[in-house]
């Protein structure tokens, strides 16, 4: 198969597995897993995760060196645009000048839903300022779609509620977001298993991100291989081109041509 290659703004990457960072054991563990996950672009909660903010304490930075990872911070816990916008300053600061951005701002702590609205001025305003902005959104193909023509690098809604391992709820609405975009669609949040991230990446996602069902499983490493084949194995589904039609009826599977008697 010719090289297969995931680009955001203007990036190639190898691998179509992004993971988060949280709700590890600790830095080592999630190190290890996200070895073999084979990611290179790792998500991180400014609020949550140490990368500098508190000197003296342990930071990811050191065990997850910006030179062989694309960081990608993350405002989660912001519930409006403003403390988005200023999350992300911040973060540019910590990696010095970094603009790739993963953008979500949530409606309310019981559901963790965006807030399109808010979501909507803050990509507007970080777009402006320079930031590429990957954005978390619902599954809603307009917002998708005014989303992309502020100008986001790349859309990434939901397959279902955030640490649910809910799996892809509504993938009539992710056909319609991939079909109509053309940034690179990954769905983030809600996969539970391998399986869900091969479906989302048999319905033509460009990426899946991930964290809970990996950081969450009995064995995060081993669930993060999974994932990664997961990942692998809906791309080349996808790619192949399945079987034109499910269809309630038998056709033999050997030639009937030229049967003796
Ligand atoms: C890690 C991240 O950026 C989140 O959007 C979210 O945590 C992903 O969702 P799951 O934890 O359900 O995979």
């Amino acid at each position: 198969m010719k090289q297969d290659r995931l680009v955001i703004a203007g990036r190639e990457y190898g691998s179509r597995l992004l993971v988060g960072t949280g709700k590890y054991k600790d830095f080592s563990e999630t190190r290890a897993a996200i070895d073999a996950a084979g990611a290179e672009i790792i998500t991180v909660a400014i609020r949550r995760v140490n990368i500098g903010q508190e000197p003296g304490q342990p930071s990811l930075l050191e065990f997850l060196p910006p030179a062989e990872f694309t960081y990608l911070p993350n405002t989660a816990g912001c519930y409006s645009a403003d403390d988005a916008v200023r999350t992300l300053r911040l973060a540019r600061e910590l990696l010095d000048g970094h603009k790739l951005v993963k953008l979500e701002v949530l409606g309310d702590p019981h559901t963790l839903f965006p807030n399109v609205m808010q979501t909507l001025k803050a990509a507007e305003t970080l777009v402006k300022e320079g930031f590429d902005v990957m954005v978390y959104t619902s599954d809603d193909p307009i917002v998708a779609k005014q989303l992309e023509e502020i100008g986001c690098c790349a859309i990434m809604p939901l397959a279902s509620l955030i640490g649910s391992g809910m799996g892809i709820l509504n993938p009539w609405n992710l056909k319609l977001i991939i079909e109509q975009s053309q940034v690179p669609v990954i769905v983030d949040a809600g996969v539970g298993t391998a399986s869900d991230a091969a479906i989302a990446m048999e319905l033509g996602c460009h990426g899946v991100l991930m964290n809970t069902a990996i950081a969450a499983a009995q064995d995060p490493v081993l669930m993060a291989s999974a994932m990664r084949k997961g990942v692998e194995a809906g791309r080349e589904a996808f790619l192949a081109g399945r079987m034109p039609r499910k269809l309630y009826s038998a056709t033999p599977s050997s030639p009937t041509n030229g049967m003796i008697g």
